[in-house]
C-alpha cells in the first residue's frame, strides 16, 4: 500500500490509509479562496508534483504548469479523461462510457453545435429578455438569496433551449429533482436510505424518468422544424446507422443540465459578491455598459453580438472571478502507459489529477493572487486556455459551454448595473470541499437605481 510497485521512481508523496487513502484530508473543508490545506501542504513538503490516493485509487496530483500543459496536450495519447467511480454512478455509465470513447467526437460535435456562436447569437435576446424580466421581479423582494435564485434562472434557460422544458406548464418540477441530486453529490458514497448519496442518487433517476418521459412524448409528436436538443436526438435515432442511443441521449441531457446551471450560477453569485466588495471594479464595470446603452442608436433594441464581443472589462472580470472561485478544483485523467517525467514515472493505470487552483493562486505566477483584480487581464487572450488560466479545462476537453457561460454572466451583470443598486444583506462566505459553496447563501436586496433608498428601512443602497 505504502510503496506501489513502479518502473522508475514514483512522485513524492503519502498513500494514506488502506482503502480511503487522504480521500477525507481531500474532502476536508476549508474557508479561504485559497489553495486547499490538502494541496498547499503536499506542496510545500513534497514539491509541484505528488502522489497520494484518493477514493481507493492512485492519484499522482500536478500542481505543475507543464505538467498540466503536457497531460492537456496528451488527451487521447498518453492521458485519457477519466473520473472516480462514484462520479460514474451519479453521472450515468453511458456518459462516462461515450464522453470518453469512440463517441467523443460526435457527442462533443453536437453540443458545440447548440451551444456554439451561431446559436448563442440567436439566444442572446432571450438571455436579455430573461434576466430583465427576473431583475425586475427580484427588485420587489426584500431581500434574494443570489445563488438559488440565478441557478433556477440559468436551468430554466437551458431546459428551455435543450429540451423546450417549460417549468410553468409541467406537472412536475424537474429541477427539483436536481436539487437533490447536487445536495448528495460531494458526499459520501454509501447508498442506504436516509444518506445524502442515496437521495443524490434517487435525485437522478427521478430527473431521467422526467426526461425519458419528455423524449417519448416528443417522439409521439414530433414537430416540423428541428429546435433544440431532443429534436435533434430524435432525428438522428431515426438514421439507419444512428451511432447514437436513446440511453446516451438522455445521459448527455442530464450532464448538460447539470454542468450549466450550477457552475455557471456559482461564477455570477461570486461575481456580484466580488463587485460589492470592489467599488472601483463596479465604476468602471458600470461606464462600460452605460456607454453601451449610450452609444446605441436604437434606443428600444437589445443587446446585440456586437455590443456583447465589445464587452471587454466585462470579460476581465469574468475571467478574474473563474480564476479566483476554481469552480472546477480537479480536472481527473488516466495513465494509458507509464510515463517520465521530470525525473519521475507515472506508472501506466493510475489516475492523474490537474490541480487549477494552485496555478490560479501561485505567487509566481499571478500577482497577489488573492486580490480581485480584473486589471491584470488586460492586454491578454481572454478567451483560451493557457499555462496561467485554466478554469476551463485546456487541450481538446476544454470546455465546450465556456462561451454560453459568458453570454449569460456578461448579460446579467449588463442588465444589473445598467439598471440596479444592490446591497449585500446576508451571507456570501464560503466554503471549499474542494468545490465552491455557499453554505449560507449569499442575500442581497435589489433596487432599481432611480429609487434613491430602500422604502422599508430606509437604508441608502449603493
Ligand atoms: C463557470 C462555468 C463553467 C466552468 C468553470 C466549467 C469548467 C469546465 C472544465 C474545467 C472542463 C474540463 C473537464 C475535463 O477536462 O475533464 C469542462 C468541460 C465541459 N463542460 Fe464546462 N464549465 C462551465 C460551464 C459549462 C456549461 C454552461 C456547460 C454546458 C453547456 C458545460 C459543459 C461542459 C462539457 C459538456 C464538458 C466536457 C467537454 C469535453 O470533455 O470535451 N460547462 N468544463
Amino acid at each position: 500500500w505504502r510503496n506501489p510497485r513502479c518502473n522508475g521512481t514514483l512522485p513524492p508523496g503519502s498513500m494514506g490509509l488502506p482503502l480511503i487513502g487522504e480521500t477525507l484530508q481531500f474532502f476536508a473543508p476549508s474557508t479561504s479562496f485559497d489553495i486547499t490545506p490538502f494541496v498547499k501542504e503536499r506542496m510545500e513538503r513534497y514539491g509541484p508534483i505528488f502522489r497520494t490516493n484518493l477514493v481507493g485509487r492512485p492519484v499522482v496530483v500536478s500542481t505543475d504548469p507543464d505538467l498540466n500543459h503536457f497531460i492537456f496536450q496528451q488527451e487521447g495519447q498518453l492521458f485519457q479523461s477519466w473520473y472516480p467511480d462514484t462520479f460514474t454512478e451519479i453521472f450515468g455509465r453511458q456518459n462516462v462510457g461515450s464522453l470518453h470513447g469512440f463517441m467523443y467526437k460526435y457527442l462533443k460535435n453536437m453540443v458545440l453545435n447548440l451551444f456554439g456562436p451561431e446559436s448563442l447569437k440567436k439566444m442572446l435576446p432571450e438571455v436579455e429578455q430573461t434576466t430583465s424580466e427576473r431583475l425586475q421581479l427580484w427588485s420587489h423582494q426584500e431581500s434574494v438569496e443570489l445563488k438559488e435564485t440565478t441557478a433556477t434562472m440559468i436551468f430554466d434557460l437551458t431546459a428551455k433551449k435543450l429540451i423546450s422544458y417549460d417549468q410553468d406548464k409541467s406537472s412536475e418540477n424537474l429541477r427539483d429533482s436536481f436539487v437533490a441530486f447536487i445536495q448528495g453529490l460531494i458526499s459520501f458514497p454509501l447508498d442506504i436510505p436516509g444518506t445524502a448519496y442515496h437521495k443524490c442518487l434517487q435525485g437522478r433517476k427521478k430527473a431521467m424518468r422526467m426526461l425519458k418521459k419528455q423524449l417519448q412524448e416528443r417522439r409521439a409528436n414530433p414537430r416540423k422544424n428541428r429546435g433544440d436538443f431532443f429534436d435533434y436526438v430524435l432525428e438522428e435515432l431515426q438514421e439507419d446507422r444512428a451511432i447514437l442511443t436513446e440511453a446516451i441521449a438522455l445521459d448527455l441531457m442530464f450532464v448538460l443540465l447539470f454542468a450549466s446551471f450550477e457552475t455557471t450560477s456559482v461564477a455570477l453569485t461570486l461575481a456580484v459578491k466580488f463587485l460589492s466588495d470592489n467599488p472601483l471594479v463596479l465604476r468602471k464595470l458600470t461606464e462600460e455598459h452605460d456607454g453601451i446603452l449610450r452609444n446605441r442608436v436604437n434606443n428600444n433594441s437589445g443587446l446585440t453580438w456586437n455590443e456583447y464581443k465589445s464587452m471587454k472589462f466585462t470579460f476581465q472580470v469574468i475571467n478574474e472571478t473563474v480564476r479566483l472561485a476554481n469552480i472546477v478544483p480537479g480536472i481527473f485523467r488516466k495513465a494509458l502507459r507509464d510515463i517520465q517525467f521530470k525525473g519521475y514515472t507515472i506508472p501506466e493505470g493510475w489516475a492523474v489529477m490537474v490541480c487549477p487552483p494552485a496555478v490560479h493562486l501561485s505567487p509566481a505566477i499571478h500577482e497577489d493572487p488573492l486580490a480581485f483584480n480584473p486589471w491584470r487581464w488586460e492586454g491578454m487572450e481572454l478567451n483560451g486556455a493557457s499555462k496561467k488560466f485554466m478554469a476551463f479545462g485546456g487541450g481538446m476537453r476544454f470546455c465546450v459551454g465556456t462561451e454560453f457561460t459568458k453570454v449569460q454572466m456578461a448579460v446579467f451583470l449588463h442588465c444589473l448595473v445598467t439598471k440596479y443598486r444592490w446591497q449585500a444583506i446576508k451571507g456570501g462566505n464560503i466554503v471549499r470541499t474542494p468545490g465552491l459553496q455557499f453554505p449560507s447563501g449569499y442575500h442581497i436586496q435589489l433596487m432599481e437605481k432611480d429609487k434613491k433608498c430602500n422604502s422599508r428601512n430606509q437604508i441608502p443602497v449603493r
